[in-house]
């Protein structure tokens, strides 16, 4: 089975994917990771024709050994980093083998982005596209900031995922749309337990019924 989730910046897609995985026993990736890990390849370039080729380069030469520095990856500048990357077409063609080959294990997968359910698994059992309001969104991410001890400005964050997710969004390479057989998910409202249980419920719904149609 494979299973495929999509959504905005901290929407919470990464925790429900991680919690799909564990509850079907299925492989997970984290896409923004790949996109993240080129974004720290080229921090501190100026964007511009060099920067690009760099970016490019990185990505065709993405191995697991860049993946391992998970603080660095995972703080608030890289994601920025990642989008800008992520509007470079010749590095979203390098990275999608990758992923595509991830996807099709035997066994199938959990995979979560942007384009999973329109453009790297087109072909998933099950499509999920999380949302959740802006100001929720922000204050999930300034409290996991802060469990980090990091300090963080709510207002400069809140602007910094609207950015990032108007570029995501306008993104002419980056497939960044609710695919039209996608299930949507609010969890504005809900609390971890409470999406992951809806998710199950999208997740094993749609199979009961691909199994009686
Ligand atoms: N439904 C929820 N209620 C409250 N907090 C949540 C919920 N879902 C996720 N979180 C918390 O919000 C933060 C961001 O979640 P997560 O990393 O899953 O988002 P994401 O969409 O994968 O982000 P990114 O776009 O950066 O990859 C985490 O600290 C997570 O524990
Ligand atoms: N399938 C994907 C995944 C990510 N991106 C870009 O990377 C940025 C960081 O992703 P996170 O999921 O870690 O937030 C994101 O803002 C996108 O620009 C992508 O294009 N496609």
């Amino acid at each position: 089975m494979i299973i495929a989730v999509d959504g905005p910046a901290a929407s919470g897609k990464g925790t429900l994917a991680s919690g799909l995985a564990r509850h079907y026993r299925l492989p997970y990736l984290d896409t923004g990771l790949l996109y993240r890990a080129v974004g720290l390849a080229v921090a501190g370039q100026t964007e511009g024709p060099g920067f690009e080729a760099a970016a490019i380069a990185a990505a065709k030469a993405l191995d697991a050994a860049h993946l391992t520095d998970i603080e660095a990856l995972t703080a608030a500048d890289t994601g920025v980093l990642a989008s800008k990357v992520a509007v470079i077409a010749e590095v979203r063609k390098a990275l999608f083998d990758f992923q595509r080959s991830f996807a099709l294990q035997p066994d199938g997968a959990v995979l979560d982005g942007r384009d999973i359910g329109t453009t790297i698994a087109p072909d998933a059992d099950v499509k999920l596209f999380i949302q959740a309001d802006s100001k929720a969104r922000m204050e999930r991410r300034a409290r996991q900031l802060e469990a980090r001890g990091q300090e963080v400005d709510r207002y400069a964050l809140y602007h910094q995922i609207e950015e990032r997710d108007a570029r995501d969004m306008q993104n002419p390479y980056g497939g960044f749309y609710k695919a039209d057989d996608a299930h949507l998910l609010d969890t504005t409202l809900l609390d971890i337990e409470a999406a992951l249980r809806a998710a199950i419920a999208i997740v094993d719904g749609t199979m009961a019924g691909k199994a009686g149609s």
